[in-house]
């Protein structure tokens, strides 16, 4: 790898690290509709393009401050020059020279179209910056075309704006070079999680540890999580910006109005059991019965529901075939109940693989900790799919599962019964206008 962050990239990312995070809402992304305009979306990459660099630089400075060494570890710098490399590209994109015509229209609201808006928070407000500029931009990027003045109101992830007439094509073709940036990003960072633990492992070996402490564990947490942020981010904006080819009109980005719980259950179950029985090389995998209303709908990411129950069906499947052994003609079936409330909806896996032992439970959700014998070589191209994963090995699956069911105000329980086998409770919120949880 040749490229290396300067120490005045070093700086302005420090300086960005000194701003908070902005949350945002389930409900804030769907606000754009299925075809945000031009103006619209635009706004959405003036939020983004300050936003972004802001979780960036805090990872890029936690990173740097990992300790015992573990900020020594070179697949943890690795990790940390990718976050550089986009911080930097993201601030240096140039950006349009707005007339102050556009700009009042970019800040006049528009209508919603026949349908009433939902009430919006307002985002964060951030005190370093200053208002009155005019430039359209936020102040807070010391290269690119900043003056080094400063204002705020582009600090709002959603505003429809006042659509009547043509936006100039500068905004247009912004918004796509925006949009190609982010994707670019978006692949730089696909193997982040096998790099990062790649890292622990080099520290593990390196400090001739079995595992990691609490200080190392909730790094992680924070670090993944704010991962799992900052891709939302960048998937919805990519997809709310492709407007090239007809999209299924429950779509907003990559958030499902009608994420139908039975079909996606059914997928994983039929994923789960194909990946088990390639890796047992069984006939036919233990059976798991679903119990769901047909028509249960709600609003939610299908790709992150799928990668939950994947990975939790999967754990439940090879604890079956391991308790029961391999050449079991009938297995015990495992069950998923899905119920409805009002606040949450909850998915239920029950099954009869043995259980956990009472002092392996705090175990389960620390990275790394897993009970497969070898831990598979760790290929980084093997994540380059954002929801792919062999039957297990790296004793990722729980913790991140957990992540992303809190991401929107979830959650993921265990519960076991040694010598007899484990619930797994994901309770997901349906009320969805919590935000995002920010370290
Ligand atoms: N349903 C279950 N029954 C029994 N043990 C389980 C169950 N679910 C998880 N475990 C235990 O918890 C450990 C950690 O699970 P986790 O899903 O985090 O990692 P993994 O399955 O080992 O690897 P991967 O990262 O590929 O998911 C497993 O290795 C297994 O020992």
């Amino acid at each position: 790898m040749s490229w290396k962050a300067s120490e005045r990239l070093m700086d302005t990312i420090r300086h960005y690290a000194k701003f908070p995070a902005t949350g945002v809402s389930l409900r804030q992304m769907v606000q754009f509709g299925e075809k945000p305009s031009v103006g619209t979306l635009f706004r959405a990459s003036q939020f983004l393009a300050e936003e972004l660099p802001i979780r960036l630089a805090h990872r890029v400075q936690e990173l740097d401050d990992l300790p015992d060494g573990l900020n020594e570890m070179p697949s943890v710098n690795k990790v940390k020059e990718w976050y550089a490399q986009s911080f930097e590209e993201i601030t240096q994109l140039p950006r349009p020279d707005l007339t102050k015509d556009v700009r009042s229209r970019l800040m006049k609201p528009g209508r919603a179209h026949g349908r009433s808006m939902f009430k919006l928070s307002e985002a964060t407000p951030n005190p370093s910056i200053i208002e009155g500029d005019g430039s359209g931009w936020g102040g807070l990027q010391a290269g690119g075309n900043g003056n080094g003045k400063t204002r705020s109101y582009a600090r709002r992830y959603f505003a429809m704006v006042d659509d009547n007439g043509d936006w100039p094509a500068e905004l247009q073709l912004y918004n796509q070079r925006f949009a190609q940036t982010l994707h670019k990003i978006k692949r730089r960072h696909d193997s982040v999680v096998t790099t990062m633990a790649q890292g622990i492992l080099e520290y593990k070996r390196r400090r001739q540890r079995m595992q990691i402490d609490d200080t190392i564990q909730s790094f992680l947490d924070r670090f993944y999580m704010s991962r799992i942020g900052i891709r939302m981010l960048i998937g919805q904006h990519i997809a709310l910006t492709d407007q090239s080819h007809h999209r299924d009109p429950t779509y907003v980005g990559v958030i499902c109005t009608k994420t139908n719980v039975q079909d996606l259950a059914q997928e994983a179950i039929e994923n789960a059991r194909f990946v088990c029985e390639d890796h047992y090389g069984l006939f036919e995998a233990p059976r798991i019965q679903l119990v769901c209303n047909p028509d249960l709908n709600f609003m939610y990411v299908p790709g992150h529901l799928s990668h939950m129950l994947f990975e939790t069906l999967k754990n439940s499947l090879r604890a079956v075939v391991e308790t029961h052994g391999m050449d079991k003609q009938e297995f015990p079936v495992t069950k998923v109940i899905v119920a409805e409330g009002k606040e949450d909806i909850t998915i239920k896996v029950t099954d009869e693989g043995g259980g956990i032992p009472r002092s392996a439970i705090p175990l389960v959700w620390t990275y790394m900790y897993t009970t497969v014998d070898r831990t598979p070589n760790l290929d980084p191209d093997f994540d380059k799919s954002d929801f792919k994963a062999p039957m297990a090995g790296f004793g990722y699956g729980l913790p991140i599962s957990r992540l992303y069911a809190r991401y929107f105000g979830g959650d993921l329980k265990l519960i076991s019964m040694e010598g007899y086998g484990t619930d797994v409770y994901l309770h997901l919120n349906r009320l969805s206008s919590s935000s995002e949880p920010l370290q």
